[in-house]
């Protein structure tokens, strides 16, 4: 997939099958989607008629003249044709890659009797499996039981294998990827036919794709300009008369496809096509167009901490004592709290047993009722048997939890968590009744080159937050580390879309990456949610956006694109809408030159005939758009800075490019057409 992903944008399969779908694409019905192309396909069977029958025709003109018009307008519709389905082309070559990838597999699953052997697609939501080392696994689930790493290069391309574990946010395997070690128990959590993989196919073929708003509106104004110019150039024909001009069908036909905005109508969806086409060439998918349009309009962007500006592998790196409480007896508690706790907090608690070789009587922990870890409460532990109750958590959380108890607080504990806190670690309390025991010192690392992707992002404008459940200092450190905007401590499920909505209400953008289960309500909150492909299933199924790379940095890519997107829609209109005045200094004085004399001062063209201004101006009109086709697809070039520089700049260069691009074009043409005619 991947490989297929990074192929060049032209490739003769590619291009064959664009020619093919171009001449398909003429199906009337097919055309009155893009109402600017269906009227030059109208005018283009009109002229057809006149060539084959002129006789039924009031003034049907010269034959070789309307053959002409018929046979650029003709192109002018194909090269519009052309453009979309070159941009749909890759697509549906990586959907056809997919779909080789998506055979029918054996699952092994867990049934009242045993394991039982059945076919990948007799399974069902909620159905448990089994999967062993070396085998693929046959559906999209979660893994309830177990660690393994597995090997996603089928879906990411990425080669290293990734390890995938019950509990925490990396629980999530997708079918078509193979378990390369171990052996995990997975729920399945899709229905066949609602696989990733059928998402991902009918994405990029995009069957399901739909014009964004930004695009209908455009779509809107173009059809509004196209029928402006109808009624004009249909009165023209009259006034025309009155002056006693003769203004043959033909030549109203060619006036109008060159005023009306056929270059944009033609690019238009190619486009939009590309920009969704260059996301998922970052292996980013994106649910839709308008996904990638809100990106290039971002202003504020939530990040979590834990996984996307770290590492995410919180880990018990040591345990600090405090008040009366031995070095020895501090672990041992942790641990007990732990046993059940499959968090990959609560099982580095367990791990560090076992590295450090510390026993303790796992027994007494039997029986006792498992306080799981909750984002609300922030702690988690177990109500032993005998009436003791064990918890760790955060600092406050577990202070809080023995003062209510009538407990104290020792002393040195708070010195020492701030002290965790300062080097970016995670202090979890830990306490028994009453008493506080000590700190686990939880350690995690910033991912390297932030700094510079946040700085990036200031550039562009973006304001960055980070949102954490973890303590005000922890946060404090991580984010002066990472160089974030600003950072939001000790923040539940519901803070997080609390700052989105402020931020919403303020009149901006918003997008935010994240993992977890507890991110899944603000992904679909936000304007642009990133999810990781690394994540919950209910993470990836809120966003409306997946990294299949689980690199949360990503969305810089993909605003970057989205800012892309827009500009090259808005450049490309601007070129068409300026090119179309230019054509009408070219055919106009051209046109009426013979009867009013005055017109030309206006001729400052000085094209060779009436008849060959007209034809010159329809073969400019027509080649603009392939030799568009590049620009369309690949986007105009995008740096990093404030967009009113951007909007200038791009108006200058298109502005007047667009108007000047005619006159030099169109006389070039002249020279050569004007010694045939
Ligand atoms: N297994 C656990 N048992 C007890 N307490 C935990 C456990 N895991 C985390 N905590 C505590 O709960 C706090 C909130 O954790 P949580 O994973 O919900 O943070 P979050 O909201 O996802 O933010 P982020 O991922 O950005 O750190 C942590 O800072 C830690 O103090
Ligand atoms: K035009
Ligand atoms: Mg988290």
């Amino acid at each position: 997939m991947n490989d297929s992903r990074k192929k060049k944008l032209l490739t003769p399969e590619l291009v064959g099958a664009a020619l093919k779908d171009s001449l398909i694409k003429l199906n009337p019905v097919a055309m009155m989607k893009n109402p600017v192309m269906f009227v030059v396909e109208i005018g283009t069977v009109l002229v057809l008629l006149m060539v084959l029958f002129p006789a039924a025709f009031d003034a049907p003109g010269s034959r070789g003249f309307n053959a002409a018009v018929f046979f650029i307008l003709l192109f002018t519709v194909l090269f519009a044709n052309f453009a979309e389905a070159l941009a749909e082309g890759r697509g549906k070559a990586q959907a056809d890659t997919l779909k080789r990838t998506k055979t029918e597999m054996k699952a092994n699953k867990v049934t009242e009797t045993g394991i039982k052997t059945v076919l990948s697609t007799e399974l069902r939501k909620g159905d448990l499996i089994v999967v062993e080392q070396g085998e693929m696994i046959p559906g999209d689930g979660e893994v309830v039981e177990g660690v393994a790493s597995v090997d996603e290069s089928a879906i990411t391309g990425e080669s290293a294998p990734v390890m995938k574990e019950a509990g925490g946010d990396f629980s999530s395997v997708t079918g078509g990827t193979r378990v390369v070690s171990d052996r995990i128990k997975v729920r399945i959590t899709a229905d066949p036919g609602e696989s990733f993989i059928d998402r991902m196919i009918s994405l990029v073929e995009g069957a399901k794709r739909q014009k964004t708003p930004n695009e209908i509106a455009l779509n809107t104004l173009l059809t509004s300009l196209t029928l402006i110019f109808l009624i004009v150039v249909v009165t023209l024909g009259p006034i025309a008369g009155y002056l006693d001009i003769d203004l043959e069908i033909p030549v109203l036909i060619s006036l109008l496809v060159c005023l009306i905005p056929t270059t944009i109508g033609g690019l238009l969806s190619a486009i939009g096509i590309a920009g969704m086409d260059r996301v998922t060439r970052f292996n980013v998918l994106a649910m839709s167009g308008k996904a990638v349009e809100a990106a290039g309009d971002i202003n504020t962007m939530i990040l979590d901490k834990t996984g996307t500006i770290t590492f995410g592998n919180r880990m018990a790196s040591d345990f600090i004592p405090v008040g009366s409480c031995s070095r020895e007896l501090l672990p041992v508690w942790a641990a007990i709290g732990s046993v059940k706790d499959d968090t990959p907090e609560g099982r580095s608690v367990l791990d560090y047993m076992k590295k450090h070789g510390i026993s303790y009587d796992a027994a007494i922990a039997e029986g006792g009722e498992f306080i799981p870890f909750q984002a609300e409460t922030r702690m988690s532990g177990i109500d032993l048997t005998d009436g003791r109750k064990v918890r760790k958590g955060a600092v406050d959380a577990v202070r809080q939890w023995v003062q209510a108890q009538g407990g104290d607080v020792p002393e040195g504990l708070d010195a020492n968590a701030s002290a965790i806190a300062a080097e970016g670690g995670t202090p979890l309390a830990v306490a028994v009744d009453k008493k506080i025991y000590g700190l686990i010192y939880l350690k995690d690392t910033v991912k390297p080159g932030m700094k510079e992707r946040f700085d990036q992002l200031r550039r562009m404008g973006i304001r960055t937050i980070m949102c954490t459940g973890d303590n005000p200092l922890t946060a404090a450190t991580i984010a002066r580390e990472a160089g974030v905007d600003d950072y939001i401590a000790e923040s539940k499920p519901e803070d997080k879309i609390a700052v989105i909505r402020r931020e919403q209400a303020a009149g901006k953008l918003v997008a935010m990456t994240g993992d977890g289960t507890n991110d899944a309500p603000a992904l679909a909150q936000a304007d642009v949610g990133l999810a990781m492909n690394s994540g919950t299933a209910a993470a990836k199924e809120a966003a409306n956006m997946i990294d299949l790379d689980s690199d949360p940095s990503k969305i810089i890519e993909v605003v970057a694109i989205g800012k892309q997107l827009l500009m090259t829609r808005g450049a490309l209109t601007t070129f068409s809408i300026a090119n179309d005045v230019a054509k009408y200094f070219a055919i106009i004085p051209a046109m009426f030159m013979a009867a009013i004399p005055q017109m030309d001062t206006l001729n400052v063209m000085k094209l060779g005939s009436p008849l060959s201004a007209v034809l010159s101006a329809l073969v400019f009109n027509a080649i603009i758009i392939p030799l568009l086709i590049p620009l369309a697809m690949k986007g105009v070039a995008y740096k990093p800075m404030s967009g009113n520089k951007l909007l200038s700049r791009n108006l200058l260069i298109y502005g007047l490019g667009g108007l000047a691009a005619p006159f030099i074009g169109i006389k070039l043409i002249d020279l050569v057409v004007h010694v045939w005619i």
